[in-house]
């Protein structure tokens, strides 16, 4: 298995050196040069495995065995060590057609702990082997960041800093990140919002002087072993719910902010994995529901809403989605990036624009239609949805017909957003991991949103 960049103008790599690049250093994204295809025999096998084997088999298709099996396995057992249920991402039934994948069981509430668990394992293991310090680097609307942190806290040879938008974060998740007094994790508090943050981090990245200087590693979902990660539990889910001989197809639904876990799903389709329709949930920063209706993919207005991880607009693994629908062309995707940059928009043809709706259905919700949710479905159900969760029911209730199985992922736990569960008159009890965070003193510097300050920041703390 190679990888290659989006925009073509990088050698091919195998696993660990993609891994340890990170954003390609085109600019571009990296991505496997072929697509393993997972036959149904296969798939029929895979049943039985538990969520650990499983991981295995599917990361056992890209990794060429760089990283011996046996080793391998010890990685991925004390990633998931940290869970709260052996399942990892168990699966709850609400109704004959509505399943919630319930990915907030390890130690930071949210979805992006499935990957970052693995992924601080792997920076740890790699940077041993390799005897060098891993200088992480990361931007977050929340999540990534608190899951990042708590992935390498207190690991040897690596360093982290994290940049999260001053006061547009939730409050557990500004506690989860800054009360962390680990002396290898700098938080940097920058005044604007997530996609100057994510500007910062890109640009960065994109020089090569500095990237090579300090080792920067990425762990956003820039990085392609984030979006395999994330792969595992759609095939989990899908087989957790379809034991029986049958393989029907089914739809998932997904919180979407950066588009990095429903890419994960759409390279599980490509796998084979039977996939009726991807939907892509967002709130009223919608620049991607606005893509799948219309082929014009141009970032709006930003907007604060009771989700704020999906307080989003450029989105960055919508790239990857790029160059598999322009047909693996580079220098189309080259092309449409700079349009990008230079234009500020990108738009497709008409002929294009039906391709994407085959691969995708889009719905953002509003604020109101959140709150609502939330309130229904804990009337209902009895069931609480995190606000991300139920922008993620609002966009299932929009684009699943009748007759159709949906698995929406819980990518969130509510108390991480009591915030918005509060403006719905629920009063939550937190878990005690969460609780205990308001007891403790916060680390944070709060910056200008400026590359020199950040920067300046980034050396003193490389030099400790
Ligand atoms: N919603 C994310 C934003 C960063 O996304 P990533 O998947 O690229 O790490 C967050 O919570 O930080």
């Amino acid at each position: 298995m190679q990888y290659i960049s989006t925009r073509g103008r990088v050698e091919a790599k195998g696993f660990i050196d993609t891994v340890l690049m990170g954003l390609a250093d085109d600019g571009g994204l990296m991505v496997p040069a072929e697509i393993p295809v997972v036959a149904e025999a296969t798939l029929q096998k895979w049943k039985t495995l538990s969520y650990e084997e499983l991981f295995l088999e599917i990361f056992s298709l890209y990794i060429n065995d760089e990283i011996p099996i046996e080793e391998l396995r010890q990685l991925v057992s004390r990633s998931y060590s940290s869970f709260r249920t052996p399942e990892v991402t168990p699966v709850h039934q609400l109704n004959d057609s509505l399943y919630i994948l319930e990915l907030f069981h390890g130690p930071t509430f949210a979805f992006k702990d499935v990957a970052l668990q693995f992924m601080g394992e792997f920076y740890s293991y790699i940077s041993k082997k390799q005897n060098k310090i891993i200088h992480i680097l990361g931007a977050t609307s929340g999540d990534t960041g608190a899951a990042a942190i708590q992935g390498v806290r207190g690991k040897e040879g690596i360093k982290i800093c994290i940049l999260h938008p001053h006061q547009k974060v939730s409050k557990v998740q500004e506690l989860q990140m800054t009360t962390v007094d680990d002396e290898n994790v700098l938080n940097l508090s920058v005044k604007g919002n997530f996609d100057d943050c994510q500007r910062v981090i890109k640009e960065l990245f994109a020089d090569l002087d500095f990237k090579g200087k300090y080792h920067l590693r990425a762990i956003n979902s820039i990085n392609f072993v984030r979006i395999l990660a994330q792969t595992v539990y759609y095939f989990y889910a899908y087989l957790q719910i379809n034991k029986g001989d049958q393989l029907p197809k089914i739809n998932f639904c997904v919180p979407s902010g950066n588009f990095g876990n429903i890419f994960s799903g759409y390279l599980a389709k490509r796998m084979g994995l039977p996939v009726n329709k991807l939907i892509i949930a967002t709130n009223e920063n919608n620049i991607l529901e606005r893509f799948v209706k219309t082929g014009e993919y141009k970032p709006g207005e930003f907007k604060s809403t009771h989700s704020p991880s999906m307080d989003i607009q450029v989105a960055s693994n919508f790239e990857r989605y790029l160059y598999y629908f322009l047909g693996e062309d580079t220098a189309k995707v080259s092309a449409y990036m700079q349009d990008l940059q230079q234009n500020g928009k990108i738009t497709v043809s008409q002929e294009d624009l039906a391709k994407v709706q085959q691969d995708f259905a889009a719905y953002g919700a509003s604020n109101e239609q959140c709150l609502e949710v939330i309130e229904e479905y804990k009337k209902t159900y009895d069931y609480l949805l995190d606000p991300h969760t139920a922008c993620g029911i609002a966009a299932c209730k929009a684009q699943a017909s009748e007759g159709e199985v949906t698995v929406t992922f819980a990518t969130a736990h509510p108390a991480k957003f009591d915030e918005a569960i509060r403006l719905v008159g629920i009063t939550q009890q937190f878990p005690p991991q969460i609780e205990h965070l308001f007891t403790l003193p916060q680390h944070q510097k709060v910056v200008e949103h400026d590359k020199a300050e950040i920067v300046r920041e980034l050396e003193a703390f490389y030099k400790l």
